[in-house]
Parts: C-alpha cells; structure tokens; sequence
C-alpha cells in the first residue's frame, strides 16, 4: 500500500483500496493537492508522485520534484469550462448590474409592485457585450474556450499567446501591449512562472483603455496589485476582477475579488478528481505517464509479468550501459518505450524476471542506480498476474 499525504480535500472511498492508504507521514510515496502549496521537506527519496487536481502547477516545487525523480501530474482541461463560464458570468456581470438590481427589487413594498420597479429601471441601464472587443492573454484550453463563445456571442476577440495557436475566431496580435491597447476586456489565462509574474504592472495598466475593465482568472501574481489600485482610483481603469483575493484589494470600489471560484463546480471538481486518481493508479501500477508536467509522457501495453522504469538525466550512452548491464543479468527486454522531456528521459520496459532475479533485486537495483545520470528505478509486478508486489 501506498502512503498518501492529503492536502486539500480529498475522498479516497473511490479508489482501489489495497492501493493508497492516507496517511500524515512525514515522507510520502504520493501527494495529492489542489492548491495549496507543497512543503520543500515532504519531496523525499521516498515520493513518487504529486498529483494536482488542477491545472496550476506553481504550487509545487517542479525543479525539486525532477530531481528526485518524482512525478508531477495535473489534469489538463478539466475544469476549463468551468472557468470560462465564470468569466462569461462576470462579463455580463460588468455590463449589466443584474445583482443590485434583483437586490433594489426584493426591497420594494409597494403594491402593484411592477409599476414601482419599472420607475427604478433608470438606476439600472446596462450596456451589451455584442460588438465589444475582448483581448485573451493566454490562448491555452481555457482562453481557447472563452474566445469561442465570445465570438458566437458578438464580440471582436483579440489574443496574444507566446507561441501562436491556430485558432479560427482570434486576431493574435504580436504582443501584450497590442491587446492592452485594443480590448474592452482584457482576460488573464496565463501560468503564473517566473517570465509572467507581475507581467502586468504599471506601464502596462497604462496601455489600457480608462473604459475597459481587466479579468484576472490566471493567478494574482500576474498582476502588480498596488499598480491596479492606482489605475482603478485614477480612473485610469473601470475595473479589476479578479479571482484570487488580497488584502490590497479588499473594498476597493470597483475591484471585485471572488474566492478563487474558478473550478468550482461540481462537474469540474468531479472530473479534476477523477483525472487525478486515474493519473494516480496508473503510474504506480504501470509507471504509465500521461499528463506530467515534468515527466515524458509513456504508455506500453503492460503484457509481461514485471515492468522496469527508468527515470534519468538524459546523455549519450546512457541506454547502451544499461542495455549491457541488463545482459550481464540475463534480464530480458520484451518490450520497451522511451522518452524524453528537455533534459530528463523515461523508459517503460516489460520484461520477465526468475524467481532468483527477485530475490537479488536490490543488489541489480543498485547497480542500475549506479549507471551515470539515473535518477529512480522501479520494478513492477502486473497486478493481474500471480507475482509479488511492486518494489
Ligand atoms: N481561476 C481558476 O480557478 C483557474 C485558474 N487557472 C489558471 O489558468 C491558467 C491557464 O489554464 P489553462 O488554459 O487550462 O492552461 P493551458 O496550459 O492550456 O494554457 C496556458 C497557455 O498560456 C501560454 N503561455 C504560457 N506562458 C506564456 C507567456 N509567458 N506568454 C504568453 N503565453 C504564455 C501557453 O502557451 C498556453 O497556451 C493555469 O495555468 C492556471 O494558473 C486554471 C484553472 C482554474
Ligand atoms: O486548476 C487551477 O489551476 C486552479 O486554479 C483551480 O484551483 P483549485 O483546485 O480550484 O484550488
């Protein structure tokens, strides 16, 4: 059984249970979080895996994880609609005061009542989103989604992304400043690293239209708080919304913060969570990789009794010492995948091992971790066939 280290809320009554146990060890084999930060000290020799329900991986020590040979997962798409219908939601919001006015109507007393709202509507005039233009920085899974249904909603939908997409409904422009310039809306899709923290910041605020209005729904950081309170009390910007809360920002007229509802949904929750335990019981029953953040992906039919995975820092020559070491101890190669992912390669090789290679298992593990640049190595016994457990 596997020991896992809950961060965040988690349900684990779905799931296998000879395979994952929760536990609050201090040094895991997985970790499962949506998110919260990861703590440096929980990365351990003895991780595999982190899992992120979710897409946001700037939690989680990613430089550190690759090191140790531990797996990053997330769950690309999941909860992209989600989001996008939030954005929508508070683009209608912006436009037309829909919350004030059913909150004025409910504290009306007079009877017949419609008259008497009717003679408040003045207070209530909104504007349409149709003929608009909306500029989406960050045209991944998300930003995708939301241009679409701007377009088939009357929108002009502008878009920059660091590497252009083919997209039909978008005029990518060059860069930032050109949606800045341009957009009523300006949307913020992008990963919070190190090139986009603070990538809006005060020259840039200045850019925009005093008419138009910033979404936030990437993370906070993408956005320098004091330079927005600024813009917004100068009227130098109608309005920021944001998505991820901070005592800078808090009642400030015409900033709204909401609680990080993005994802929150009970389909996207649903989903993320099942991507996440299938992420999960792949990798430690297959080693198979699919959505890592910093693992190559890998995929092999699991036909053989055991299954050998190596996870190492790539370089020339690797495979052939290894290759020679596995012959040297009349291990079989079946069959085998590899892969690699900027400096990093993964390999996936099924194979069948004598009862006398398992018990001198950790003296080859050894000498398989002593090959120049491997990082984990891993046996795995195929759970439909009468062997012994995963080393
Ligand atoms: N508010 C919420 O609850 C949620 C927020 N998010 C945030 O939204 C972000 C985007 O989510 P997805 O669209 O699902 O991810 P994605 O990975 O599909 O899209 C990100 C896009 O940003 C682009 N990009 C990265 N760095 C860039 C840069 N420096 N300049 C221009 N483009 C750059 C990438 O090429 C990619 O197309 C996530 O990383 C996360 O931070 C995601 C889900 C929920
Ligand atoms: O998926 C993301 O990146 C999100 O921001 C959603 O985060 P959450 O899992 O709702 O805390």
């Amino acid at each position: 059984m596997y020991q896992v280290k809950i961060i965040d809320n988690f349900d684990l009554s779905t799931v296998d249970d000879h395979l994952l146990t929760a536990s609050e060890t201090a040094s895991p084999d997985v970790i499962l979080v949506r998110s919260s930060q990861v703590p440096d000290r929980l990365i351990t020799p003895r991780l595999l895996l982190i899992a992120r329900s979710g897409i946001g991986t700037n939690t989680i020590n990613l430089a550190a994880s690759t090191t140790n040979g531990t797996a990053v997962f997330n769950t690309p798409g999941a909860n992209a609609n989600a989001v996008k219908e939030l954005i929508i939601q508070c683009l209608f919001q912006a436009v037309r005061p829909l919350s004030q006015a059913i909150r004025e109507t409910a504290k009306l007393t007079a009877d017949p009542l419609q008259p008497a709202a009717e003679q408040q509507r003045q207070a209530f005039i909104g504007s349409e989103l149709y003929g608009k233009t909306i500029g989406i920085i960050g045209l991944g899974t998300i930003g995708q989604r939301l241009a679409d249904t701007c377009y088939h909603l009357g929108l002009q939908v502008v878009g920059y992304n660091r590497s252009p997409k083919n997209l039909q409904h978008v005029r990518q422009v060059a860069n930032i400043a050109e949606v800045l310039t341009q957009a009523d809306f300006v949307v913020l899709l992008l990963p919070l690293t190190t090139e986009t923290s603070r990538i809006i910041d005060g020259p840039k605020l200045a850019l925009m239209r005093p008419s138009a209005t910033l979404l936030n729904f990437g993370r906070g950081e993408l956005v320098d708080n004091s330079a927005v309170v600024q813009a917004v009390q100068d009227r130098r910007l109608k309005a920021y919304i944001t998505d991820f809360p901070h005592r800078d920002l808090q009642n400030i007229p015409h900033i709204w913060q909401l609680p990080h509802l993005g994802g929150n949904t009970r389909e996207a929750l649903s989903h993320s969570t099942n991507l996440t335990f299938q992420n999960t019981q792949d990798f430690l029953t297959a080693g198979t990789v699919r959505a890592s953040v910093n693992f190559p992906t890998a995929d092999l039919p699991f036909a053989s009794p055991d299954r050998l995975t190596l996870f190492f820092k790539d370089r020339p020559g690797f495979w052939a010492e290894v290759d020679s070491l596995l012959t040297q101890n009349h291990i079989p190669v079946e069959e085998m995948v590899v892969n690699t992912r900027d400096s990093v390669g993964y390999i996936l090789m099924n194979t069948t091992l004598s009862l006398a290679q398992r018990q001198h298992w950790t003296t080859l593990r050894q000498a398989l971790m002593a090959v120049s640049g491997m990082i984990r190595v891993r046996l795995l016994a195929n759970a439909s066939a009468p062997f012994s457990p995963s080393i």
